[in-house]
């Protein structure tokens, strides 16, 4: 086994009083209201060697990475990414179509989906993190190319908030679950001018029920003030891979392809808080979910609220 670089009991008493300190949020909100019955709470730091936090939760939820693909209507994903799929071998997983299948199969969310196609609007991420999750659960693939999507600010928080364990409540009896944000490992923006974007929709001839120029002004509208935020709350944690998309389709995949071809298999040596929440069995949820996972505990502590009901 690798020399080990866990923290020293120093550092980990510091760390421990500010998971003390985010557990007494957890309690304020928990007592605020949505929870009756005792509450215990698990918490610890644990690690498994040269896995980073993400990784290892990408580990459990079974995804080696997710790229997401962001960028004006007809500026190239739908083209790009089968030549990825073919190159690199990773899923791609366009939400639009994820949608579209969704009208056509008539389920009930069908018509209203159809119609904020039509306006150019962005369908509530209540429909689209599900079908996405369902779509990732579903993939044999452990490489994600997410297209058309976080498109605005509340599909992006969905999906990073997405209570990723839901499968080991499941095994481990209900008792507790862990929450986790979920970033992508790079996004991609394909750059486009605007007149650019709709001459290549308005010449598509696919058939779509958006592909007129009304619609269209509508769908713009919506990525400029819903969309580049997005892109830029990105930039900001240096996430973007800019690509100008105003050349040849050949030229742009040129760009991509290097992309794709830098991606080294992500091995950070860090530790990670574990949180269960659940009842008086959470310490034993704990230790089970670590023992499964191969992580060695480092420190662990056990926390009992009577009842808040
Ligand atoms: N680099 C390019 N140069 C010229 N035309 C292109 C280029 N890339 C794609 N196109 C064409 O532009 C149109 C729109 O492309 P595509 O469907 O891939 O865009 P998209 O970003 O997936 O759009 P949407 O967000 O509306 O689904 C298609 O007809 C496609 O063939
Ligand atoms: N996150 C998303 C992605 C897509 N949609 C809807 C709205 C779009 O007009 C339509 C087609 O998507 P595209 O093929 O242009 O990526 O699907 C959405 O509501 N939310």
């Amino acid at each position: 086994m690798a020399t080990s670089k866990f923290p020293t009991q120093k550092s980990l008493a510091g760390r421990t009083g500010r998971m003390e300190a985010g557990l007494a949020g957890w309690k304020r909100n928990f007592s605020a209201g949505n929870h009756c019955g005792d509450i215990c709470f698990s918490t610890g730091w644990a690690k498994r060697e040269g896995d980073s936090f993400l990784t290892w939760a990408r580990d459990i939820e079974g995804s080696e990475f997710e790229f997401f693909l962001l960028s004006g209507p007809g500026s190239g994903k739908g083209t790009q990414c089968p030549k990825i799929v073919e190159q690199f071998g990773s899923a791609h997983l366009c939400v639009g179509d994820l949608l579209q299948a969704e009208i056509e199969s008539e389920s009930e969310n069908g018509t209203m989906i159809q119609n904020f196609k039509k306006e150019g609007k962005i369908v509530p991420s209540e429909i689209t993190v599900k079908l996405l999750q369902l779509a990732m659960q579903q993939s044999d693939n452990k490489r994600f190319i997410i297209d058309g999507f976080p498109r605005n600010e509340e599909n992006r928080t969905a999906f990073e908030n997405i209570i990723a364990m839901q499968n080991i409540v499941v095994l481990y009896f209900y008792l507790g679950h862990f929450v986790m944000k979920i970033e992508p490992e790079r996004v991609l923006f394909f750059d486009c001018p605007e007149e650019e974007l709709t001459k290549r929709i308005l010449n598509r001839n696919q058939g779509r029920v958006d592909d007129n120029i009304e619609t269209i002004r509508k769908r713009l509208e919506v990525y400029f003030e819903s969309t580049v935020p997005v892109i830029n709350y990105y930039n900001s944690k240096g996430k973007v891979q800019k690509i100008d998309a105003q050349r040849s389709i050949d030229e742009v995949f040129e760009d991509v392809k290097s992309i794709f071809s830098e991606l080294k298999p992500v091995a950070k040596d860090e530790d990670m808080l574990l949180v269960v929440i659940g009842r008086k069995e959470s310490s034993t949820v704990f230790l089970t979910i670590g023992l499964h996972l191969g992580l060695e505990v480092m420190s662990y502590s056990f926390n009992y609220y009577a009842n808040h009901g």
